[in-house]
C-alpha cells in the first residue's frame, strides 16, 4: 500500500462490501478500522487477549482516602494467584490469559514464583507532604512496563491495577493532567462514605496545590503510583509493538491519558472499553475525546470492564476476515 490514504480507502471500502447495509454494524466497524490501522494490514489477527494487572500500594492511604485498609492490596494478589477474584473469572468467560504484576506492594517480596516481580518500592509515599515517587523511581516504572507491553506476544492487551486508595492518586493526576476540577474527579472509590468523600477532596486540594504545572512525567512522579506508572509504560509499549490496547476504569484511564502525553502515537491503539460508576471518569474519557464501549455500572477495577470488551474486539476481527463481500458471494449489493 503507497500511502496511509491509499490503506484507509482501501480498508474502508472492505468494510462497506460485507453483506450488509453499509454502517449497520455501528462501532464494530469502527473497532474493525482501529485493529487493521494498528496492525497495517487489511487483514488482522485479533484471536488472542492477555490481562496484566498491576498491583502497587500508595502512601496517601494513611491520609484515610479509602474505605479499605493498605493489606487488601496484597490480599487481592494472592486472591489472583489463586484464580478468585472478579478479575480471574471474567477472564475464564472471556478466554483471556492473565498475568500478575508485583509493581511495588507494601511489605516484603512475595517471592512467590507465578507472580512477576518488577518491584520499584514497597509501596509510594504519601503525596500530600512530599512526591510519591522520585524522578529515578518512575522512570524505572515506565521502563518496566514498556518492556512488559513490548514482550506480550498476544493481539490485544488489557491491563489492569490492584492498589488501595489509587483512585486518589487517578485523581490528582488527571486534575494536573487535564485542569479539571477535583470536584468532579474525586469519587467515593471502593465506597467512601459522605463524611469520607469530604476529607478525600480536602486531602486532595492540599496534595495538588503543593506544586504547579506539570509535565506528565513529573506528574507520575509527584502524584502517581508504582502500578499507574507501569501500566503508562506498558501501553506504551505495547502500543509501539503494534498490539490494541484495551482501557480499563478510571485508573487506567488515568494511566491512559499520562501515556498519550507522554507519547502521543499510543492513542491510536487505545479502545476505551466502559465508563466507570467512578465520579470523574467520564471527564477524564472527555478529555481524552473517548467514548467507551459499555457502561455496565462497574467500579472494580483489576482490567473487569476491559475484559468484556474484548469479544467485541474479537468479533470486529472476525468480522473483517471471515465476513463475505458484495464483491464475490452473490448478494446484490447497494444500488
Ligand atoms: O476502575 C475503576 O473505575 C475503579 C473505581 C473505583 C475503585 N477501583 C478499585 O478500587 C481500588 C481503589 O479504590 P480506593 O477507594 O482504595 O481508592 C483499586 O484497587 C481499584 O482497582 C477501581
Ligand atoms: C476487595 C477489593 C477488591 C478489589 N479489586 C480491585 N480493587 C479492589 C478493592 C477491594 C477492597
Amino acid at each position: 500500500m503507497s500511502t496511509d490514504t491509499d490503506f484507509a480507502a482501501a480498508l474502508q471500502h472492505k468494510i462497506d462490501f460485507k453483506t450488509k447495509p453499509l454502517g449497520s454494524l455501528g462501532r464494530i466497524e469502527d473497532l474493525a478500522t482501529l485493529i487493521a490501522t494498528v496492525q497495517g494490514t487489511l487483514s488482522p489477527q485479533m484471536k488472542t487477549c492477555e490481562l496484566t494487572i498491576f498491583a502497587a500500594d500508595h502512601g496517601i492511604a494513611v491520609e484515610g482516602v479509602s474505605k479499605f485498609p493498605q493489606e487488601v492490596t496484597r490480599q487481592m494478589v494472592l486472591n489472583y494467584l489463586a484464580d478468585g477474584a472478579g478479575a480471574n473469572a471474567f477472564a475464564r468467560a472471556v478466554g483471556a490469559e492473565m498475568k500478575v504484576v508485583d509493581a511495588g506492594v507494601a511489605g516484603a517480596p512475595f517471592g512467590v514464583a507465578e507472580l512477576i516481580e518488577r518491584r520499584i518500592g514497597a509501596g509510594t509515599k504519601s503525596f500530600l507532604h512530599e512526591p510519591a515517587m522520585s524522578a529515578a523511581e518512575c522512570d524505572r516504572a515506565l521502563d518496566e512496563g514498556r518492556r512488559l507491553g513490548a514482550e506480550s506476544l498476544a493481539d490485544a492487551v488489557a491491563y489492569g491495577e490492584m492498589g488501595i486508595a489509587n483512585t486518589a492518586s487517578a485523581a490528582a493526576l488527571g486534575h494536573k493532567l487535564t485542569g479539571v476540577g477535583l470536584d468532579v474527579l474525586v469519587g467515593r472509590g471502593t465506597g467512601l462514605d459522605d463524611d469520607g468523600l469530604t476529607r478525600k477532596r480536602k486531602v486532595l486540594e492540599a496534595a495538588v496545590a503543593r506544586t504547579g504545572a506539570l509535565g506528565p512525567k513529573e506528574a507520575l512522579a509527584e502524584y502517581g503510583g508504582f502500578e499507574v506508572a507501569m501500566m503508562t509504560g506498558a501501553m506504551i509499549g505495547a502500543a509501539a509493538a503494534k498490539k490494541v490496547v484495551i482501557v480499563d476504569g478510571f485508573i487506567a484511564t488515568a494511566a491512559a491519558l499520562a501515556a498519550m502525553r507522554i507519547a502521543p502515537a499510543t492513542r491510536a491503539a487505545m479502545v476505551f472499553s466502559h465508563r466507570s460508576e467512578e465520579q470523574g471518569h467520564g471527564a477524564l474519557l472527555d478529555a481524552l475525546g473517548a467514548e467507551p464501549l459499555l457502561r455496565l455500572g462497574l467500579r472494580l477495577g483489576e482490567g473487569t470492564g476491559a475484559l468484556l470488551a474484548w469479544p467485541l474486539l474479537k468479533a470486529a476481527g472476525e468480522m473483517l476476515n471471515t465476513m463475505a463481500s458484495f464483491d464475490d458471494a452473490g448478494v446484490t449489493g447497494p444500488q
